[in-house]
């Protein structure tokens, strides 16, 4: 479990990243700590990327439906603009943000905010999805979730396909996707 460093005390900034396969328990890694943040009176602002509408627009919302409220955005540099009175920003689904997302999550860093990111390391290829490898290399801290393979209940890392799309991005759930181990993800079927 991830015990936070300095929750209240002075203006110290610093990047965490929450990593793992879907269903992994990002989501619900990163509700946790926003409100925990809020308990200690922690000003809190909370980012998702405005593609992703699965579940609902305003909210950041788990697989088991827990669920904060969020503002979706465009463009990772909106976050300069509307985080700089802020003591924590919270990001979900960073895989699907802009080039500039590091840049913006280091100078929010710089500025003495929390900066707090879940998002998928890997596509479905498994191949390192979107600016997460770059977040992973500038972080402070990193905590990578597994999910279990649906298929033999060891744990996974892997988030494999099951419908026939080769784009990299395809939101969906259930339906389009499943948590798979190492060898169960290799089996293909
Ligand atoms: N195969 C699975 N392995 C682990 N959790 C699963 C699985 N299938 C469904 N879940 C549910 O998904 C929840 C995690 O959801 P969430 O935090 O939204 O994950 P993520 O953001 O990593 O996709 C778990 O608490 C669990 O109830
Ligand atoms: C593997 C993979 C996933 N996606 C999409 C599917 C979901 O909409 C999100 C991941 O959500 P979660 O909170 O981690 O469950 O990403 C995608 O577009 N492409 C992929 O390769
Ligand atoms: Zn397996």
């Amino acid at each position: 479990m991830f015990i936070e460093p300095n929750l209240s005390g002075g203006r110290r900034g610093w990047i965490e990243v929450i990593c793992g396969s879907m269903f992994s328990g990002k989501t619900e890694e990163l509700i946790r700590r926003l409100k925990r943040a809020r308990i200690a009176n922690l000003k809190v602002e909370i980012f998702k990327p405005a593609i992703d509408v699965r579940y609902d627009e305003q909210h950041i919302v788990s697989h088991d439906e827990n669920a904060i409220q969020s503002t979706p955005i465009d463009n990772s540099q909106t976050i300069l603009l509307m985080a700089s009175d802020v003591d924590v920003v919270g990001i979900d689904e960073a895989q699907f943000f802009d080039d500039e997302l590091p840049m913006v999550c280091d100078q929010l860093a710089r500025q003495g905010i929390r900066v707090i990111i879940a998002g998928l390391d890997m596509d479905y290829l498994g191949k390192p999805f979107g600016q997460m490898p770059f977040l992973l290399a500038k972080a402070d801290y990193i905590t990578k979730l597994h999910a279990i393979c649906v298929k033999c209940g060891n744990i996974a890392s892997f988030s494999y396909r099951k419908v026939a799309a080769e784009s990299q991005v395809l939101l969906g759930e259930k339906e389009s996707y499943e948590p798979r181990c190492r060898t169960c993800y290799d089996e293909k079927d």
